[in-house]
Formats: C-alpha cells, structure tokens, sequence
C-alpha cells in the first residue's frame, strides 16, 4: 500500500495547467489570467457629465440664486452617445445627460433640479430656449473627467488571478473583448456497473440508481471546472475503451467511478494500455483504497488526459475526489495556491468512533459549532465511514481524517476535519 500523500504527489507530479487562449469575456468567469492586462482606453474615456442638467461656464452663474435666476440659451442637447460638439459660449448652456461629453467651453454642469426645468420624459423631454439657473456652480462642478478612474497603459489586471465579475467588467471598461486565461477544466464523467439504472427510473432485482454520475458531475462544477457526461457504461472492458476513445477529444480530464476492485483493474489496466498507462494502487486510507490513475494520449496530439479510476462505492468517490481530484482540477485551472490538499482545522469529537487499522480514515462527519469557532463533530451516518452509505452523505458537513495508526477516537479528542463544500 502507499500513503494518501505518495498518490496525490504521483497525480499532481503528472498534471499541469491547461495552456492559455484567448476566450471572450462572457466565457472568462472563474478562469486564471495568464498576462497582465493593461488599460488600452482611458476610463472614463472623455470629459464627461455627472448629472443630467445644463452645461454652462461657471463664470456666468456666480450671481445665480432662487430670487435672481441667471437666464441662459440654450444651444444644444447632448445625450449620452452623442457624437456632437456644441460650443458653450458666455450667455449659454447645453442640455447635457449625464455620461454624455462635455461640450467645448463649458466648464460646469449645472443638475436639472438647480433651473425651471422639470427633469425626465414627458415634459421635461421637450429642449427649451431659455433655461433659467437657479443656483451657481463651482468650477468642474459634477464634471468627470477623462483618466479620473485609469490612464491607458495602467496594469489593471495581475496574470494570476481568478476573474470574478468585477475583474471581467474591469477588462470590458479598458478596453478587451477578450482576455488570454487558463481555460476551463471539461471533466468526462463516466459511471461503470451493469447494475446503474438512471436516477428516478424503476429498479429490477439487483439494480441501483447512478448516483455517482450525478455526485461527480456535481463536485466537479463545484472545483471550478465543467463536467461533460460521457454516460454510464455496462462492465464491459470494450464498451469503456469505446466510450473514451469516442470522447478523448473533447475532454481535459476524465473521472471514471467503479470497476476497479481486485481483479478487475488488471483487464482494464490491459485495455487501456493502447490509450496511456494507467496504473493501480491500493491507498492506505478508507474509504478509497483501490485507486488507479494515468495519463492518456490525445488523439491529436494536445496535451495528455488525466485519468482517474475512482472505487465504485458512492462514500469512496466522495472522499477520493475530495482529496485526489479536486487539488489535481486546481493545479489544471493554474490555481496554484489550491493545487494542494484541502485544509483542516481542529475539532471535538462528540461522540467516538472506530477506526480501521493501518489506513487514514475519511469520516464523513456533521460539524456543529458550540461556542466562537469552537467546532464539534459527530459522525454522519450510524454506520461510519462505511464506503456504501451514500443516503447519509447528505447529513455531511466535513470528513474527520484520522491517522492511520488510531484504532478508535474517544468522544473528547481533538480530531483534524476537512471542510468540503
Ligand atoms: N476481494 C476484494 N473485494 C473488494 C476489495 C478488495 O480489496 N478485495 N475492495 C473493496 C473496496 S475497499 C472497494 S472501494 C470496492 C471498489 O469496487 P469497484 O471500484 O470495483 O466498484 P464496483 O464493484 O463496481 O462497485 C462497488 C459498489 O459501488 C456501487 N456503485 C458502483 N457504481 C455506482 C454508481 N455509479 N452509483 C451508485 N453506486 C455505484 C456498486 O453497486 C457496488 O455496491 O471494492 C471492494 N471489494
Ligand atoms: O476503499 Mo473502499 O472505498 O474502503 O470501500
């Protein structure tokens, strides 16, 4: 047997980020940026107003107050998009909207609410002659100006950071369409068992629902990356070397579950040989133990296909996928700083339990959190960590790792958990 840490650094040995493209922006959430990005337009672009009100000189309504409004002509209307560029010269104003440019000559907005206009459509859609202004403005009074926020050639972006929305909408406002990104992760999810019917179907005499597809379907959108499914396949060595050598090209990474309990692995390790080496080892940790893993060609000749052969048992590909799958998908996103094993943190145990001997146990546990960050767990299910009681995992919030050399926890002890999401 090797340990928990021999396997993970085999895998994350044998991954590496996915190489960076150009994606569109609407594509780009989520993903790591492999350039610095820089501002190509100034934001905001152009001097421009922050009020829907007049554009005026300053100069002409220093006097201006609610008893003596300052009368002015009104020479233009500028909404925002337009391209024209009325002067302002002493005696006028502008109907100006807010975003629109500032007009030549003028050096202050003056709000609507500050004249004898009424603001908004209807009434006040209709561009008057005169406006009369009913309060003074300061100098650049409620002007934005151009390069306020960036000047182009600012670095508004750092290669290695995941885009959030508000990253993405930064790129869009200096000027990109596109940004180059790790791209996506496409994960090929694929179930074995001649017993899997799908969820909600009737169950014959020995049948179960495939619960796996749709439990690693769902822990690979929630590692950041996009799971294809490739279906279940029956226990047929052929059938599952058909179902990849379909898919090779449209995936990155590929989680298969079941199959490879003693025995098994040895024909299916065979078969695989024509597409990669993907070799199986037993893992001293329950639940999990049988694990294969490998890297496969691509057809045409892109980077390799990890390939991870995960034990069939639903508590088994929760735990595996947790601690073997989930650094690997980050490592391929270029998160470099997550490409590790998920962090612990300390717990009571509120109850004991057993523990096998000579393997690290994965305990699906519920974390309740008794007073200031003072956490407690018990284990989630009455049965343990027994690999086949997936029902329960509902009721997990964490797994408790215990050491492979315990025999039991006592109710009390200081146990490390792993948070899951
Ligand atoms: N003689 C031995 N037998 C077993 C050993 C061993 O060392 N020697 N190891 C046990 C351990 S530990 C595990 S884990 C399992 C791994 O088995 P496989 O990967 O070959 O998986 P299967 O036999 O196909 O299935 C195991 C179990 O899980 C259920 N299953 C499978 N796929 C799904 C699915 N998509 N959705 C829901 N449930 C699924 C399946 O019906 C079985 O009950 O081997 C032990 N045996
Ligand atoms: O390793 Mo198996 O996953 O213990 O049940």
């Amino acid at each position: 047997m090797i340990t928990v840490e021999q396997h993970l650094d085999r895998i994350l040995a044998a991954v590496a980020p996915l190489p960076p493209r150009a994606l569109p922006l609407a594509q780009a959430l989520g993903c790591v940026l492999a350039q610095d990005v820089a501002a190509t337009v100034a934001v905001p672009p152009f001097d421009n107003s922050a009020m829907d009100g007049y554009a005026v000189q300053a100069a002409d309504v220093t006097s201006a107050n609610e008893t003596a409004p300052v009368r002015l002509q009104v020479v233009g209307d500028l909404p925002a998009g337009s391209a024209e560029r009325p002067p302002v010269a002493p005696g006028t104003a502008v109907r100006i909207m807010t975003g629109a440019p500032m007009p030549p000559g003028a050096d202050a907005v003056v709000p609507v609410e500050a004249t004898d206009q009424v603001a908004g459509p209807g009434e006040g859609a209709r561009l008057p002659q005169v406006v009369q202004i009913r309060q003074p403005a300061g100098l650049g009074a409620h002007v934005r100006r151009a390069a306020g926020d960036v000047a182009p050639g600012t670095v508004v972006l750092r290669a290695g950071t995941r885009l959030r929305a508000r990253d993405l909408s930064t790129a869009a406002s200096t000027g990109h369409g596109t940004l180059l990104v790790h791209p996506p992760v496409r994960v090929g999810v694929l179930s074995t068992g001649s017993e899997l019917v799908a969820p909600g179907e009737p169950l014959a005499h020995g049948q179960i629902p495939d619960s796996n597809e749709t439990l690693v379907a769902g822990m690979v959108r929630e590692s950041g990356a996009v799971p294809v499914v490739l279906g279940a396949v029956v226990d047929d060595v052929a059938a599952l070397r058909a179902r990849l050598t379909e898919n090779l090209g449209r995936v990155d990474a590929i989680v298969t579950t079941g199959g490879v309990s003693a025995g098994a692995y040895d024909v299916v390790k065979e078969v695989l040989a024509p597409l990669g080496e993907v070799s199986f080892e037993r893992v001293a940790m329950q639940p999990g133990k049988p694990q294969g893993f490998g890297v496969l060609a691509r057809p045409d000749g892109g980077p390799g296909v990890p390939m991870f052969c995960l034990p069939g048992n639903p508590v088994s590909v929760f735990v595996s996928f947790q601690v073997f799958v989930h650094p690997a998908l980050q490592r391929m996103r270029a998160l470099v700083a997550d490409a590790g094993p998920r962090p612990t943190t300390d717990a009571v145990a509120a109850t004991g339990w057993r523990c096998p001997a000579g393997r690290r146990q994965f305990m699906p546990v519920a974390v309740e959190e008794v007073r200031d960050g003072e956490l407690r767990v018990r284990p989630a299910t009455a049965g343990g960590s027994g690999s086949h009681l997936v029902a329960s995992l509902a009721r997990a919030d964490a797994l408790a790792v215990v050491d492979a050399d315990v025999e039991a926890v006592a109710e009390g002890d200081v146990v490390r958990v792993m948070m899951v999401p």
